[in-house]
């Protein structure tokens, strides 16, 4: 089999020569270029390469020209860029024009490898079919918006940027974050996704970047974190709006740095995770609010992809509902009347096709024939305000003690909240005006849980 070939364009000769070497014990030849005109020349003679590392700033022009011209000439080709120490806008700059990855200098060697292959898997394979068949994972939607969406992340998959999938709740968020990862080169590494608001906040540091034993009381052992145990894949952050200040701030660190810190111990080691978040909340309002760091936004925000909620994409409806239904089981038994599929595109559906899902699973369930109709769907067109409380009244003031009515309160308010938000925690406890944590508190608390 052919060897591979890497160009690699730096006007300083160390570091030439130190990736020369690295990529050679990975049975890569180099070809070297010291600006640019010399790489435009290799690129230009019908050369075959598999990869392409430039550094930013070279004495003809900048690196970013390098990544443009290669997105438009030989957009198959990756290319990622080399920065400078703790230049991190440079680096997000390459990320938009289409560098697939970046590695900041001193060049850690490690990185470096762990780039190199990603790049290799690009160019070896240009999609990766084996994890399109699976069903689960399926994107439904031939609207406008879906068809964009599907686009996007198929270019997305090639890439190693950060991205950021906005969107309300349940409107595909997640799916979205597996799909780029299952189309990408890290498909066969695995997908941790992670809820950003369900960690409490005191072990969140021990949860993502793992422990030594005895570095806190209850550490009997020595404890891989997430980004360890996502190596070579993706870390998909959820609600990652519920990051604490002081957990911002070391994500930041371990993106920029790609190393992290295990609590208790000295060193920072390499990792290679390429790190997807979402969040229902408008991140940038957070910002400007002072919530979140601006730093971290820009940062995990490279590439914002925004789902668009299933009102604005209606059509979707029958083909999702075939769908849904399909996975709960019953296509061959169950199936909707027209007008019962004409009920639901005219439903607003706040909390998009997780309600829909839910929607089809009470009706099915529920159904005592084949054929669904719209009455069987028991679709709410009431607001919040006018619905009546779904658990029974609490008991009179001054027939139990205060502490009691109160909790009995609490609770009512709680279960009502999770069932306009049919049981999704995260949409109930903003409905409620508390932070997820405090919902989970008082949902033990109350023995809901
Ligand atoms: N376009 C779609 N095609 C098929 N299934 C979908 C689609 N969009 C969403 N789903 C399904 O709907 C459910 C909710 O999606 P998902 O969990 O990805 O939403 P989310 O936006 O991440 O929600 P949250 O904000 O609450 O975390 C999942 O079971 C998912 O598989």
């Amino acid at each position: 089999m052919a060897r591979y070939r890497a160009l690699v364009v730096d006007d300083e000769p160390d570091i030439l020569e130190l990736i020369e070497i690295t990529l050679g014990r990975m049975d890569i030849d180099t070809t070297t270029a010291a600006d640019l005109a010399v790489a435009r020349k290799q690129l230009g003679n019908g050369a075959r390469f598999d990869l392409c590392l430039t550094d930013m700033r070279l004495p003809d022009g900048s690196g970013l020209d390098l990544v443009a011209e290669i997105q438009a000439s030989r957009p198959d080709l990756p290319v990622a860029v080399i920065t400078a120490y703790g230049s991190m806008d440079t680096a997000v700059q390459a990320l938009k024009a289409g560098a697939f990855d970046f590695v900041s200098k001193p060049v850690d060697l490690q990185v470096l490898r762990n780039l190199v292959g990603t790049a290799l898997k690009l160019s070896d394979t240009r999609s990766f079919p084996a994890r399109d068949r699976r069903s689960r994972d399926e994107l439904i939607g031939d609207s406008a918006p879906m068809q964009r969406i599907r686009a996007l992340i198929a270019k997305l998959a090639r890439s190693q940027a950060p991205v950021y999938i906005s969107g309300e709740s349940g409107t595909g968020k997640e799916l979205v974050a597996h799909l780029i990862h299952d189309k990408g080169p890290r498909a066969e590494q695995p997908f941790i996704a992670v809820n950003c608001g369900a960690i409490p906040a005191e072990l969140m540091e021990s949860e993502f970047f793992g422990h030594k034993k005895g570095s806190f009381t209850g550490a009997t052992g020595d404890k891989e974190g997430l980004f360890q145990a996502a190596s070579g894949g993706t870390l998909f952050l959820d609600e990652v709006a519920e990051l604490p200040l002081h957990m911002q701030v070391k994500l930041l660190r371990a993106i920029q740095e790609k190393a992290v810190r295990p609590v208790g111990e000295q060193r920072e080691t390499p990792v290679d995770v390429r790190v997807l978040t979402a969040t229902h909340k408008n991140l940038e309002q957070l910002v400007r609010d002072g919530h979140f760091r601006q730093d971290l936004y820009f940062r995990i925000n490279v590439i914002e992809l925004k789902v668009p909620p299933l009102r604005e994409r209606r059509e979707d409806i029958p083909r999702l509902v075939e769908h849904l239904l399909s996975k709960l089981g019953h296509d061959a038994r169950h199936r909707l009347s027209d007008t019962a599929v004409q009920a639901l595109q005219a439903y607003d559906f706040p909390g998009n096709v997780r309600e829909l899902e839910n929607i089809l699973e009470r009706a099915v369930t529920m159904a005592e024939g084949e054929i669904i109709e719209a009455e069987d769907l028991h679709l709410q067109t009431n607001t919040a305000s006018d619905q009546p409380t779904t658990a029974g009244s609490p008991p009179p003031p001054g027939s139990v003690p205060l502490e009691d009515y109160l909790g009995e309160i609490e609770k009512q308010a709680i279960l009502d909240a999770l069932d306009q938000t049919h049981q999704n925690k995260t949409a109930a406890a903003e409905l409620l005006g508390l932070s997820f944590r405090a919902l989970r508190y008082r949902l033990k608390k109350l023995g809901l849980d």
